[in-house]
């Protein structure tokens, strides 16, 4: 069973189309990433699977839970993080992630928090760091600790690389790997085609609420990625 799979999946506002007829299943440990100018309809995509936006019609599941059916469970199986993380400034690394996986109704000591940091790749001596002090790199740090403390098997992410310095964008990129090799999958939206190619197993091209090219990075180099995206949007 696929952990994501949207199947005509289309979104209108008013008579506008934002999304049309999207078929996708992706598989688990994939890390599919989305590309598309502005306004091609990646944002609503996400919104979609995550259940803050009703479909037209078509439907989306996560690990079989049809979201729009069932978007309490579907919820449990998905992370979700922002371009802009949204933390406690006032709260430390640590108490954000206990808070928020309490509101997760999950509790955990305090060892197996720092280990959620640690593991996300969040320095120790930052742990118990006001957010307030956090450049946007360490916030996003947390917000990977929250997936990893709700056990989410598909984190969805959007433009995560936009606003990282190049050391940030490695070792998120680093860190993505890791996760998808020990079987979490990823879906992101992103404008980064370089990572793209280097951290992501498919890409889709997607321009005005349609898909119209999907690639794996196995057929295809940087390069080679932003002439196809250039002669399509
Ligand atoms: N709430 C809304 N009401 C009306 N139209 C909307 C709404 N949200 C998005 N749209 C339209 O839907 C289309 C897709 O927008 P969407 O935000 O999904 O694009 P995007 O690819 O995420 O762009 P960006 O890279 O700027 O985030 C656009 O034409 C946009 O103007």
């Amino acid at each position: 069973m696929p952990v994501l799979e949207m199947v005509g999946l289309c979104k209108h506002y008013n008579d506008v189309p934002a999304l049309n007829d999207l078929t996708l299943r992706i598989e688990e440990g994939e890390v599919y990433c989305l590309l598309g100018q502005n306004g091609a309809g990646k944002t609503t995509t996400i919104h979609l699977i995550l259940g803050f936006l009703e479909a037209s019609s078509g439907s989306c599941s996560i690990n079989g839970i049809p979201v729009q059916v069932n978007r309490t469970e579907s919820r449990k199986e998905v992370a979700y993080i922002p371009e802009i993380v949204q933390l406690y400034g006032q709260l430390s690394g640590l108490e954000n992630l206990d808070f928020f996986s309490r509101l997760a109704g999950l509790k955990y000591p305090q060892a197996e928090l720092s280990a959620f940091l640690s593991k996300a790749g969040l320095q120790k001596d930052a742990h118990t760091k006001r957010l307030a002090t956090y450049s946007k790199g360490m916030r996003q740090k947390v917000g990977i600790a929250i997936a990893l403390a709700k056990n989410a098997k598909l984190i969805v992410m959007d433009e995560p690389t936009s606003g990282l310095d190049p050391k940030a964008t490695a070792e998120f990129t680093e860190l993505c790997k890791k996760l998808s090799a020990e079987g979490t999958t990823i879906f992101m939206a992103t404008h980064d085609i370089f990572n793209a190619v280097s951290l992501g197993t498919r890409i889709g091209i997607m321009k005005e609420g349609k898909l119209v090219h999907e690639l794996s990075t196995k057929t295809i180099n940087a390069e080679a990625l932003q002439q196809l995206y250039l002669e399509t949007i």
